[in-house]
Protein backbone atom coordinates (compact mmCIF):
# COMPACT_ATOMS: atom_id res chain seq x y z
CA UNK A 1 0.00 0.00 0.00
CA UNK A 2 1.08 3.50 -0.65
CA UNK A 3 0.23 5.39 2.46
CA UNK A 4 -0.05 8.92 0.79
CA UNK A 5 -2.79 7.54 -1.98
CA UNK A 6 -3.99 5.75 0.85
CA UNK A 7 -4.49 8.94 2.67
CA UNK A 8 -5.24 10.71 -0.26
CA UNK A 9 -8.63 9.00 -1.02
CA UNK A 10 -9.55 8.37 2.33
CA UNK A 11 -9.89 12.14 3.13
CA UNK A 12 -10.75 13.56 -0.09
CA UNK A 13 -13.18 10.65 -0.45
CA UNK A 14 -13.83 11.21 -4.27
CA UNK A 15 -17.57 10.97 -5.33
CA UNK A 16 -19.23 10.27 -1.76
CA UNK A 17 -22.50 11.41 -1.50
CA UNK A 18 -23.09 12.01 -4.85
CA UNK A 19 -26.15 9.70 -7.26
CA UNK A 20 -25.73 10.87 -10.41
CA UNK A 21 -28.98 11.26 -12.29
CA UNK A 22 -30.15 8.72 -14.21
CA UNK A 23 -27.50 6.28 -12.95
CA UNK A 24 -27.85 2.80 -12.21
CA UNK A 25 -27.15 1.38 -8.68
CA UNK A 26 -24.56 -1.54 -7.38
CA UNK A 27 -24.76 -2.82 -4.40
CA UNK A 28 -22.45 -5.06 -2.76
CA UNK A 29 -21.87 -6.70 0.78
CA UNK A 30 -24.46 -7.13 3.24
CA UNK A 31 -24.74 -5.72 7.11
CA UNK A 32 -24.27 -9.07 8.04
CA UNK A 33 -20.38 -9.47 6.32
CA UNK A 34 -19.64 -5.66 7.74
CA UNK A 35 -19.33 -3.57 5.16
CA UNK A 36 -22.08 -2.18 2.36
CA UNK A 37 -21.45 -0.24 -0.78
CA UNK A 38 -23.86 1.61 -3.03
CA UNK A 39 -22.36 2.78 -6.28
CA UNK A 40 -24.11 4.66 -8.33
CA UNK A 41 -23.03 5.08 -11.83
CA UNK A 42 -24.37 7.45 -15.27
CA UNK A 43 -23.60 6.63 -18.62
CA UNK A 44 -22.72 9.68 -20.73
CA UNK A 45 -25.67 10.78 -23.50
CA UNK A 46 -23.82 8.45 -26.01
CA UNK A 47 -24.22 5.73 -23.92
CA UNK A 48 -20.30 5.01 -25.00
CA UNK A 49 -18.65 6.63 -21.58
CA UNK A 50 -18.71 6.48 -17.68
CA UNK A 51 -20.34 9.89 -17.00
CA UNK A 52 -20.41 10.77 -13.52
CA UNK A 53 -20.27 8.02 -10.65
CA UNK A 54 -21.15 8.53 -6.95
CA UNK A 55 -20.89 6.27 -3.78
CA UNK A 56 -22.24 6.10 -0.10
CA UNK A 57 -21.11 3.68 1.97
CA UNK A 58 -20.92 2.12 6.11
CA UNK A 59 -17.43 0.30 5.82
CA UNK A 60 -13.89 0.23 6.87
CA UNK A 61 -11.12 2.68 6.23
CA UNK A 62 -9.73 0.42 3.32
CA UNK A 63 -13.27 0.50 1.57
CA UNK A 64 -13.93 3.87 1.82
CA UNK A 65 -10.39 4.49 0.31
CA UNK A 66 -11.07 2.16 -2.76
CA UNK A 67 -14.41 3.73 -3.50
CA UNK A 68 -12.82 6.67 -4.11
CA UNK A 69 -10.03 5.73 -6.15
CA UNK A 70 -12.54 3.78 -8.30
CA UNK A 71 -14.71 7.22 -8.85
CA UNK A 72 -11.51 9.19 -9.93
CA UNK A 73 -10.24 6.11 -11.69
CA UNK A 74 -13.88 5.63 -13.76
CA UNK A 75 -15.05 8.94 -14.77
CA UNK A 76 -15.17 9.81 -18.55
CA UNK A 77 -13.23 6.47 -19.12
CA UNK A 78 -15.51 4.38 -21.80
CA UNK A 79 -17.25 1.66 -21.31
CA UNK A 80 -15.03 -1.64 -22.58
CA UNK A 81 -12.23 0.19 -20.36
CA UNK A 82 -14.35 0.49 -17.12
CA UNK A 83 -15.12 -3.56 -17.52
CA UNK A 84 -11.72 -3.95 -17.19
CA UNK A 85 -11.03 -3.13 -13.78
CA UNK A 86 -11.32 -5.34 -11.03
CA UNK A 87 -10.04 -6.08 -7.39
CA UNK A 88 -6.29 -5.97 -8.22
CA UNK A 89 -7.16 -2.74 -10.63
CA UNK A 90 -8.64 -1.11 -7.69
CA UNK A 91 -5.85 -2.45 -4.98
CA UNK A 92 -3.36 -1.15 -7.41
CA UNK A 93 -5.04 2.47 -7.50
CA UNK A 94 -3.89 2.32 -3.59
CA UNK A 95 -0.36 1.01 -4.19
CA UNK A 96 -1.52 -2.04 -3.32
CA UNK A 97 -3.78 -3.80 -0.42
CA UNK A 98 -2.50 -6.41 1.75
CA UNK A 99 -4.01 -9.66 2.32
CA UNK A 100 -6.50 -8.74 4.82
CA UNK A 101 -7.48 -6.17 3.17
CA UNK A 102 -8.12 -7.30 -0.44
CA UNK A 103 -11.67 -7.71 0.32
CA UNK A 104 -12.67 -4.17 0.34
CA UNK A 105 -11.23 -3.94 -3.67
CA UNK A 106 -13.12 -7.21 -3.87
CA UNK A 107 -16.58 -5.01 -2.78
CA UNK A 108 -15.56 -1.92 -4.65
CA UNK A 109 -15.03 -4.13 -7.53
CA UNK A 110 -18.27 -6.28 -6.97
CA UNK A 111 -20.33 -2.88 -6.73
CA UNK A 112 -18.70 -1.58 -9.95
CA UNK A 113 -19.11 -4.35 -12.20
CA UNK A 114 -22.76 -4.90 -11.23
CA UNK A 115 -23.42 -0.94 -11.51
CA UNK A 116 -21.99 -0.98 -15.31
CA UNK A 117 -23.87 -3.68 -16.42
CA UNK A 118 -26.99 -2.33 -14.89
CA UNK A 119 -25.95 0.97 -16.58
CA UNK A 120 -24.87 -0.57 -20.29
CA UNK A 121 -27.90 -2.58 -20.00
CA UNK A 122 -30.38 0.87 -20.09
CA UNK A 123 -28.81 2.97 -21.68
CA UNK A 124 -25.55 1.55 -23.27
CA UNK A 125 -25.11 2.24 -27.57
CA UNK A 126 -21.37 1.16 -28.38
CA UNK A 127 -20.76 1.18 -32.01
CA UNK A 128 -19.33 -2.26 -33.62
CA UNK A 129 -15.63 -1.94 -34.21
CA UNK A 130 -14.25 0.84 -36.74
CA UNK A 131 -12.19 -1.66 -38.52
CA UNK A 132 -14.99 -3.48 -39.92
CA UNK A 133 -13.79 -6.91 -37.51
CA UNK A 134 -16.95 -8.68 -35.64
CA UNK A 135 -17.19 -8.01 -31.87
CA UNK A 136 -18.89 -11.09 -29.68
CA UNK A 137 -19.98 -11.16 -26.48
CA UNK A 138 -18.84 -14.53 -24.43
CA UNK A 139 -21.15 -15.36 -21.64
CA UNK A 140 -18.68 -16.91 -19.14
CA UNK A 141 -19.61 -19.05 -16.43
CA UNK A 142 -16.65 -19.28 -14.38
CA UNK A 143 -16.36 -22.98 -15.30
CA UNK A 144 -13.62 -24.30 -17.66
CA UNK A 145 -16.04 -24.96 -20.76
CA UNK A 146 -17.00 -21.21 -21.20
CA UNK A 147 -13.29 -19.79 -20.11
CA UNK A 148 -11.66 -22.24 -22.85
CA UNK A 149 -14.83 -21.03 -24.98
CA UNK A 150 -13.37 -17.22 -24.52
CA UNK A 151 -9.82 -18.04 -25.03
CA UNK A 152 -11.23 -19.16 -28.40
CA UNK A 153 -13.26 -15.90 -28.56
CA UNK A 154 -10.68 -13.82 -27.75
CA UNK A 155 -8.40 -15.63 -30.12
CA UNK A 156 -10.19 -15.03 -33.47
CA UNK A 157 -12.43 -11.53 -33.05
CA UNK A 158 -13.23 -8.62 -30.57
CA UNK A 159 -14.56 -10.39 -27.49
CA UNK A 160 -16.30 -8.82 -24.36
CA UNK A 161 -17.51 -11.32 -21.82
CA UNK A 162 -20.50 -11.06 -19.38
CA UNK A 163 -21.04 -13.55 -16.28
CA UNK A 164 -24.73 -13.51 -15.17
CA UNK A 165 -25.94 -13.57 -11.88
CA UNK A 166 -28.74 -15.59 -11.54
CA UNK A 167 -29.96 -16.76 -8.12
CA UNK A 168 -29.45 -15.33 -4.83
CA UNK A 169 -30.40 -16.95 -1.87
CA UNK A 170 -29.84 -15.09 1.17
CA UNK A 171 -30.39 -17.76 3.63
CA UNK A 172 -28.61 -20.44 1.56
CA UNK A 173 -26.59 -19.23 -1.33
CA UNK A 174 -23.98 -21.80 -1.98
CA UNK A 175 -20.71 -21.33 -3.47
CA UNK A 176 -20.55 -23.86 -5.62
CA UNK A 177 -23.48 -22.63 -7.63
CA UNK A 178 -22.34 -21.32 -11.32
CA UNK A 179 -25.10 -18.68 -9.93
CA UNK A 180 -24.11 -17.23 -6.86
CA UNK A 181 -21.92 -13.81 -6.64
CA UNK A 182 -18.50 -16.15 -5.90
CA UNK A 183 -18.69 -17.57 -8.99
CA UNK A 184 -19.42 -14.02 -10.96
CA UNK A 185 -16.02 -12.81 -9.31
CA UNK A 186 -14.34 -16.15 -10.10
CA UNK A 187 -15.66 -15.94 -13.93
CA UNK A 188 -14.54 -11.45 -14.24
CA UNK A 189 -10.85 -12.53 -12.72
CA UNK A 190 -11.01 -15.19 -15.53
CA UNK A 191 -11.75 -12.79 -17.90
CA UNK A 192 -9.46 -10.13 -16.52
CA UNK A 193 -6.86 -12.50 -16.90
CA UNK A 194 -7.99 -13.24 -20.79
CA UNK A 195 -7.50 -9.29 -20.94
CA UNK A 196 -11.30 -9.29 -21.99
CA UNK A 197 -13.36 -6.55 -20.51
CA UNK A 198 -16.08 -8.14 -18.14
CA UNK A 199 -19.79 -7.29 -17.40
CA UNK A 200 -22.04 -8.30 -14.91
CA UNK A 201 -25.89 -8.41 -15.50
CA UNK A 202 -28.24 -9.03 -12.65
CA UNK A 203 -31.37 -11.04 -13.92
CA UNK A 204 -32.32 -12.40 -10.92
CA UNK A 205 -35.57 -11.34 -10.82
CA UNK A 206 -36.53 -12.52 -14.52
CA UNK A 207 -34.35 -15.85 -13.59
CA UNK A 208 -37.21 -16.35 -10.30
CA UNK A 209 -40.15 -15.30 -12.74
CA UNK A 210 -39.27 -17.25 -15.55
CA UNK A 211 -37.11 -20.11 -14.19
CA UNK A 212 -37.31 -20.94 -10.79
CA UNK A 213 -41.48 -20.04 -10.51
CA UNK A 214 -42.38 -22.52 -13.16
CA UNK A 215 -40.31 -25.38 -12.18
CA UNK A 216 -41.85 -24.93 -8.23
CA UNK A 217 -45.23 -24.79 -10.60
CA UNK A 218 -44.79 -27.72 -12.62
CA UNK A 219 -43.30 -29.81 -9.20
CA UNK A 220 -46.60 -29.05 -7.70
CA UNK A 221 -48.41 -30.37 -10.40
CA UNK A 222 -46.70 -33.69 -10.50
CA UNK A 223 -44.65 -33.04 -13.31
CA UNK A 224 -40.78 -33.22 -14.21
CA UNK A 225 -39.93 -29.80 -15.43
CA UNK A 226 -36.35 -29.22 -17.34
CA UNK A 227 -35.60 -25.54 -16.36
CA UNK A 228 -32.46 -25.43 -18.21
CA UNK A 229 -34.22 -25.78 -21.50
CA UNK A 230 -36.63 -23.09 -20.22
CA UNK A 231 -33.68 -20.56 -19.03
CA UNK A 232 -31.80 -20.87 -22.42
CA UNK A 233 -35.00 -20.70 -24.00
CA UNK A 234 -36.78 -17.57 -22.89
CA UNK A 235 -34.26 -16.11 -20.36
CA UNK A 236 -30.73 -15.92 -20.56
CA UNK A 237 -29.77 -16.12 -23.75
CA UNK A 238 -32.84 -13.77 -24.76
CA UNK A 239 -31.24 -11.37 -21.98
CA UNK A 240 -27.32 -11.68 -23.48
CA UNK A 241 -28.62 -10.88 -26.99
CA UNK A 242 -29.92 -7.64 -25.93
CA UNK A 243 -26.63 -6.57 -23.79
CA UNK A 244 -24.80 -7.52 -27.37
CA UNK A 245 -26.66 -5.34 -29.05
CA UNK A 246 -26.20 -2.72 -26.76
CA UNK A 247 -22.27 -3.22 -26.81
CA UNK A 248 -22.14 -3.57 -30.40
CA UNK A 249 -21.56 -7.25 -30.79
CA UNK A 250 -23.41 -8.84 -33.71
CA UNK A 251 -22.99 -12.76 -32.05
CA UNK A 252 -23.25 -13.96 -28.69
CA UNK A 253 -20.93 -17.07 -27.86
CA UNK A 254 -21.29 -19.54 -25.10
CA UNK A 255 -19.42 -22.69 -23.76
CA UNK A 256 -22.36 -25.32 -24.76
CA UNK A 257 -21.28 -28.52 -26.66
CA UNK A 258 -23.34 -27.76 -29.79
CA UNK A 259 -23.31 -26.32 -33.28
CA UNK A 260 -25.54 -24.77 -35.65
CA UNK A 261 -26.26 -25.68 -39.46
CA UNK A 262 -27.21 -21.93 -41.57
CA UNK A 263 -29.54 -21.81 -43.99
CA UNK A 264 -30.07 -18.33 -45.33
CA UNK A 265 -33.73 -19.30 -47.08
CA UNK A 266 -35.17 -21.37 -43.80
CA UNK A 267 -33.24 -20.60 -40.94
CA UNK A 268 -30.67 -22.01 -39.13
CA UNK A 269 -31.13 -25.66 -37.23
CA UNK A 270 -29.43 -26.30 -33.83
CA UNK A 271 -26.94 -29.47 -35.29
CA UNK A 272 -25.59 -32.21 -32.29
CA UNK A 273 -22.06 -31.65 -31.18
CA UNK A 274 -18.57 -33.96 -31.90
CA UNK A 275 -18.65 -34.55 -28.49
CA UNK A 276 -21.74 -37.36 -28.21
CA UNK A 277 -21.72 -37.46 -24.09
CA UNK A 278 -21.63 -33.68 -23.96
CA UNK A 279 -23.80 -32.83 -26.46
CA UNK A 280 -26.12 -29.92 -24.96
CA UNK A 281 -28.28 -29.16 -27.83
CA UNK A 282 -31.52 -31.00 -26.18
CA UNK A 283 -30.74 -27.94 -23.36
CA UNK A 284 -30.82 -25.63 -26.12
CA UNK A 285 -33.71 -27.27 -28.35
CA UNK A 286 -36.35 -24.18 -27.10
CA UNK A 287 -34.15 -21.24 -28.91
CA UNK A 288 -36.17 -19.26 -31.30
CA UNK A 289 -34.68 -19.54 -34.79
CA UNK A 290 -34.02 -15.65 -34.71
CA UNK A 291 -31.70 -16.49 -31.35
CA UNK A 292 -30.46 -19.29 -33.07
CA UNK A 293 -29.01 -17.46 -35.60
CA UNK A 294 -26.52 -15.53 -33.58
CA UNK A 295 -25.27 -18.17 -31.50
CA UNK A 296 -22.11 -18.87 -31.72
CA UNK A 297 -20.55 -22.25 -29.82
CA UNK A 298 -16.50 -22.41 -30.51
CA UNK A 299 -16.83 -25.97 -28.48
CA UNK A 300 -18.81 -27.91 -30.87
CA UNK A 301 -16.10 -29.75 -32.75
CA UNK A 302 -14.38 -30.11 -30.18
CA UNK A 303 -13.96 -33.02 -26.92
CA UNK A 304 -14.25 -32.46 -23.75
CA UNK A 305 -10.76 -33.82 -23.41
CA UNK A 306 -9.40 -31.57 -25.66
CA UNK A 307 -11.48 -28.65 -24.14
CA UNK A 308 -9.24 -29.30 -20.97
CA UNK A 309 -6.23 -29.72 -22.80
CA UNK A 310 -6.91 -26.18 -24.11
CA UNK A 311 -7.17 -24.96 -20.80
CA UNK A 312 -4.32 -26.86 -19.74
CA UNK A 313 -2.16 -25.02 -22.35
CA UNK A 314 -3.13 -21.77 -21.34
CA UNK A 315 -2.39 -22.54 -17.70
CA UNK A 316 -6.56 -21.29 -16.76
CA UNK A 317 -7.12 -21.85 -13.08
CA UNK A 318 -10.21 -24.18 -14.13
CA UNK A 319 -8.72 -26.79 -16.25
CA UNK A 320 -9.62 -29.13 -13.65
CA UNK A 321 -12.54 -28.28 -12.41
CA UNK A 322 -15.33 -30.61 -11.83
CA UNK A 323 -18.61 -30.41 -14.56
CA UNK A 324 -21.65 -29.18 -12.78
CA UNK A 325 -23.92 -31.90 -11.87
CA UNK A 326 -27.42 -30.61 -10.96
CA UNK A 327 -29.71 -27.68 -11.92
CA UNK A 328 -27.37 -24.21 -10.74
CA UNK A 329 -30.21 -22.97 -8.47
CA UNK A 330 -30.00 -26.52 -6.29
CA UNK A 331 -26.32 -25.90 -5.24
CA UNK A 332 -26.05 -26.69 -2.02
CA UNK A 333 -29.72 -28.04 -1.50
CA UNK A 334 -31.88 -30.96 -2.14
CA UNK A 335 -34.68 -30.74 -4.19
CA UNK A 336 -37.42 -31.13 -1.62
CA UNK A 337 -35.91 -28.89 0.62
CA UNK A 338 -36.07 -26.42 -2.22
CA UNK A 339 -39.43 -26.71 -2.78
CA UNK A 340 -40.54 -27.06 0.94
CA UNK A 341 -38.98 -23.26 1.38
CA UNK A 342 -39.99 -22.06 -1.77
CA UNK A 343 -43.22 -22.81 -2.28
CA UNK A 344 -44.08 -24.42 0.63
CA UNK A 345 -44.27 -27.52 -1.11
CA UNK A 346 -44.08 -30.11 1.89
CA UNK A 347 -43.57 -34.10 1.82
CA UNK A 348 -46.96 -35.53 2.03
CA UNK A 349 -46.77 -39.02 2.56
CA UNK A 350 -49.58 -40.74 0.58
CA UNK A 351 -50.15 -44.19 -1.17
CA UNK A 352 -48.29 -46.45 -3.57
CA UNK A 353 -50.88 -48.39 -5.67
CA UNK A 354 -50.32 -50.86 -8.50
CA UNK A 355 -52.15 -50.46 -11.85
CA UNK A 356 -55.32 -51.77 -10.23
CA UNK A 357 -55.43 -49.28 -7.52
CA UNK A 358 -54.23 -52.08 -5.10
CA UNK A 359 -52.88 -50.55 -2.26
CA UNK A 360 -49.01 -51.70 -2.42
CA UNK A 361 -47.08 -49.66 -0.22
CA UNK A 362 -46.57 -45.81 0.91
CA UNK A 363 -44.62 -42.90 -0.32
CA UNK A 364 -42.99 -40.02 1.44
CA UNK A 365 -44.27 -37.15 -1.22
CA UNK A 366 -45.47 -37.82 -4.74
CA UNK A 367 -42.69 -34.61 -5.74
CA UNK A 368 -39.95 -36.89 -4.95
CA UNK A 369 -40.82 -39.64 -7.61
CA UNK A 370 -40.89 -39.42 -11.52
CA UNK A 371 -42.05 -41.70 -14.22
CA UNK A 372 -39.43 -44.39 -15.08
CA UNK A 373 -37.84 -44.06 -11.05
CA UNK A 374 -37.08 -47.66 -9.73
CA UNK A 375 -35.13 -46.68 -6.65
CA UNK A 376 -36.33 -45.14 -3.57
CA UNK A 377 -40.27 -47.12 -3.95
CA UNK A 378 -39.33 -49.00 -1.18
CA UNK A 379 -41.55 -51.88 -1.98
CA UNK A 380 -41.23 -55.63 -2.39
CA UNK A 381 -42.35 -57.65 -5.11
CA UNK A 382 -41.39 -60.70 -6.95
CA UNK A 383 -40.49 -58.52 -10.03
CA UNK A 384 -38.41 -54.73 -9.91
CA UNK A 385 -41.46 -51.99 -9.96
CA UNK A 386 -40.71 -48.74 -11.39
CA UNK A 387 -43.27 -45.35 -11.01
CA UNK A 388 -45.71 -45.78 -14.02
CA UNK A 389 -47.52 -42.06 -13.19
CA UNK A 390 -48.05 -39.88 -10.36
CA UNK A 391 -51.01 -38.23 -9.36
CA UNK A 392 -50.58 -34.58 -7.71
CA UNK A 393 -54.20 -34.33 -7.05
CA UNK A 394 -54.28 -37.78 -5.32
CA UNK A 395 -51.16 -37.51 -3.84
CA UNK A 396 -50.82 -41.14 -5.28
CA UNK A 397 -47.93 -43.18 -6.63
CA UNK A 398 -48.55 -45.42 -9.08
CA UNK A 399 -45.98 -48.49 -9.89
CA UNK A 400 -45.65 -51.24 -11.88
CA UNK A 401 -43.37 -53.62 -13.83
CA UNK A 402 -41.35 -52.89 -16.54
CA UNK A 403 -43.68 -54.19 -19.14
CA UNK A 404 -46.09 -51.92 -17.83
CA UNK A 405 -43.91 -48.99 -18.10
CA UNK A 406 -42.88 -49.68 -21.59
CA UNK A 407 -44.23 -47.48 -24.20
CA UNK A 408 -44.51 -46.78 -27.93
CA UNK A 409 -46.19 -43.94 -28.03
CA UNK A 410 -45.28 -40.57 -26.38
CA UNK A 411 -48.04 -37.59 -26.22
CA UNK A 412 -46.64 -34.21 -26.61
CA UNK A 413 -47.96 -30.62 -26.35
CA UNK A 414 -47.39 -27.22 -27.84
CA UNK A 415 -44.76 -28.68 -30.16
CA UNK A 416 -42.62 -25.75 -32.60
CA UNK A 417 -41.52 -27.60 -35.65
CA UNK A 418 -38.71 -25.45 -37.65
CA UNK A 419 -39.21 -27.57 -40.57
CA UNK A 420 -41.79 -30.30 -41.93
CA UNK A 421 -42.48 -32.25 -39.31
CA UNK A 422 -42.69 -35.48 -41.34
CA UNK A 423 -39.32 -35.38 -41.22
CA UNK A 424 -38.52 -35.97 -38.00
CA UNK A 425 -36.76 -39.85 -37.25
CA UNK A 426 -35.50 -39.60 -34.34
CA UNK A 427 -36.39 -38.05 -31.04
CA UNK A 428 -34.85 -37.28 -27.29
CA UNK A 429 -36.83 -37.53 -24.50
CA UNK A 430 -34.24 -36.96 -21.49
CA UNK A 431 -30.92 -35.08 -20.98
CA UNK A 432 -28.14 -37.07 -22.39
CA UNK A 433 -29.98 -39.88 -23.70
CA UNK A 434 -29.97 -41.93 -26.66
CA UNK A 435 -31.43 -40.36 -29.77
CA UNK A 436 -34.48 -43.19 -30.45
CA UNK A 437 -36.07 -43.86 -33.80
CA UNK A 438 -39.10 -42.19 -34.01
CA UNK A 439 -41.71 -40.49 -36.01
CA UNK A 440 -44.45 -37.50 -35.64
CA UNK A 441 -47.96 -38.07 -35.64
CA UNK A 442 -50.38 -35.78 -36.47
CA UNK A 443 -50.46 -32.35 -37.77
CA UNK A 444 -46.87 -32.43 -39.15
CA UNK A 445 -47.51 -28.34 -40.10
CA UNK A 446 -44.58 -25.97 -39.34
CA UNK A 447 -45.39 -23.75 -36.56
CA UNK A 448 -48.43 -26.37 -35.46
CA UNK A 449 -48.85 -26.18 -31.44
CA UNK A 450 -51.20 -28.74 -31.35
CA UNK A 451 -50.61 -31.88 -29.27
CA UNK A 452 -49.28 -34.84 -30.95
CA UNK A 453 -47.87 -38.09 -30.55
CA UNK A 454 -44.72 -39.47 -30.78
CA UNK A 455 -44.51 -43.14 -32.50
CA UNK A 456 -41.47 -45.05 -31.07
CA UNK A 457 -39.77 -47.52 -33.15
CA UNK A 458 -38.89 -49.11 -30.17
CA UNK A 459 -40.66 -49.26 -26.64
CA UNK A 460 -38.72 -46.93 -24.80
CA UNK A 461 -39.01 -47.03 -20.43
CA UNK A 462 -41.37 -44.68 -19.95
CA UNK A 463 -41.41 -41.07 -20.59
CA UNK A 464 -41.75 -38.49 -17.89
CA UNK A 465 -44.76 -35.85 -18.75
CA UNK A 466 -43.36 -32.22 -18.30
CA UNK A 467 -39.75 -32.85 -19.64
CA UNK A 468 -39.02 -31.82 -23.16
CA UNK A 469 -38.70 -33.88 -26.14
CA UNK A 470 -36.48 -33.19 -28.79
CA UNK A 471 -37.63 -33.18 -32.27
CA UNK A 472 -34.68 -34.42 -35.09
CA UNK A 473 -34.01 -35.60 -38.10
CA UNK A 474 -30.45 -36.95 -38.22
CA UNK A 475 -28.36 -34.52 -36.34
CA UNK A 476 -30.30 -31.63 -36.45
CA UNK A 477 -32.86 -30.45 -33.86
CA UNK A 478 -35.87 -29.24 -35.96
CA UNK A 479 -37.89 -28.58 -33.07
CA UNK A 480 -39.01 -30.08 -29.41
CA UNK A 481 -42.37 -29.96 -27.65
CA UNK A 482 -43.21 -31.15 -24.19
CA UNK A 483 -44.18 -34.14 -23.14
CA UNK A 484 -47.99 -34.45 -22.08
CA UNK A 485 -49.58 -37.01 -19.67
CA UNK A 486 -50.87 -40.19 -21.42
CA UNK A 487 -54.50 -40.33 -21.42
CA UNK A 488 -55.54 -42.12 -17.96
CA UNK A 489 -55.70 -45.77 -18.38
CA UNK A 490 -59.83 -47.26 -18.28
CA UNK A 491 -60.18 -47.66 -14.64
CA UNK A 492 -61.83 -50.90 -14.11
CA UNK A 493 -65.54 -50.82 -14.03
CA UNK A 494 -67.01 -51.01 -10.41
CA UNK A 495 -69.52 -53.66 -9.79
CA UNK A 496 -73.02 -53.11 -11.38
CA UNK A 497 -74.94 -51.68 -8.78
CA UNK A 498 -77.90 -53.32 -7.65
CA UNK A 499 -81.51 -52.72 -9.19
CA UNK A 500 -82.27 -49.50 -7.18
CA UNK A 501 -85.97 -50.22 -5.64
CA UNK A 502 -88.49 -47.70 -6.23
CA UNK A 503 -89.94 -45.82 -3.92
CA UNK A 504 -92.51 -44.28 -6.25
CA UNK A 505 -96.16 -44.48 -5.33
CA UNK A 506 -98.39 -44.92 -8.52
CA UNK A 507 -100.92 -42.78 -8.57
N1 LIG B 1 -24.16 -17.55 -14.88
C1 LIG B 1 -23.78 -17.56 -16.17
N2 LIG B 1 -23.39 -16.42 -16.78
C2 LIG B 1 -23.03 -16.41 -18.08
N3 LIG B 1 -23.03 -17.50 -18.85
C3 LIG B 1 -23.41 -18.65 -18.31
C4 LIG B 1 -23.81 -18.76 -16.94
N4 LIG B 1 -24.12 -20.05 -16.71
C5 LIG B 1 -23.92 -20.71 -17.86
N5 LIG B 1 -23.50 -19.89 -18.83
C6 LIG B 1 -23.18 -20.21 -20.25
O1 LIG B 1 -23.90 -21.37 -20.64
C7 LIG B 1 -22.97 -22.42 -20.97
C8 LIG B 1 -23.51 -23.77 -20.53
O2 LIG B 1 -23.84 -23.69 -19.19
P1 LIG B 1 -23.89 -24.98 -18.25
O3 LIG B 1 -24.62 -24.57 -17.03
O4 LIG B 1 -24.38 -26.12 -19.03
O5 LIG B 1 -22.39 -25.09 -17.83
P2 LIG B 1 -21.22 -26.07 -18.12
O6 LIG B 1 -21.47 -27.00 -19.26
O7 LIG B 1 -20.84 -26.65 -16.82
O8 LIG B 1 -20.17 -25.01 -18.66
P3 LIG B 1 -19.04 -24.27 -17.85
O9 LIG B 1 -17.94 -25.28 -17.72
O10 LIG B 1 -18.69 -23.11 -18.71
O11 LIG B 1 -19.68 -23.88 -16.52
C9 LIG B 1 -21.69 -22.03 -20.27
O12 LIG B 1 -20.58 -22.62 -20.90
C10 LIG B 1 -21.71 -20.52 -20.40
O13 LIG B 1 -21.29 -20.10 -21.67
Amino acid sequence: MDPELFEHHLTSRHGRGRAPEGGALGVAGTRLCGDVVRLTLALDDAGERVGAIGWEAEACGATVASLSAVAELVEGIGVLDAARIGAHEVAAELGGLSAGKFHAAELVADALARALGAAVRERGALPAPADGSERTLVAMSGGVDSAVAALLCASAHDAVAVTLELWADEENDDERSCCSAQAVRHARGLAHRMGLPHLTLDLRAEFRAGVVTPFLEDHRAGLTPNPCVRCNGHVRLDAMLELADRVGAATLATGHYARVEHDAERGPLLRAAVDAWKDQTYMLSALAPASLARMRFPLGELTKPQVRALAREAELPVASKADSQDLCFLAGTSRQAFLARHAGIEQMPGEIVDSDGTVIGRHAGHQAYTVGQRRGLGVAAAEPLYVLRTDAAANRVVAGTRAELQTRTVPVRGARLHRDGARVDRVKLRYRAKPLPARLLGDPAPGSHRRLEIALEEPVDGAAPGQTACLMDGDLVIGWATIDRAAAPAQPSPPPAPPARSTSVAR
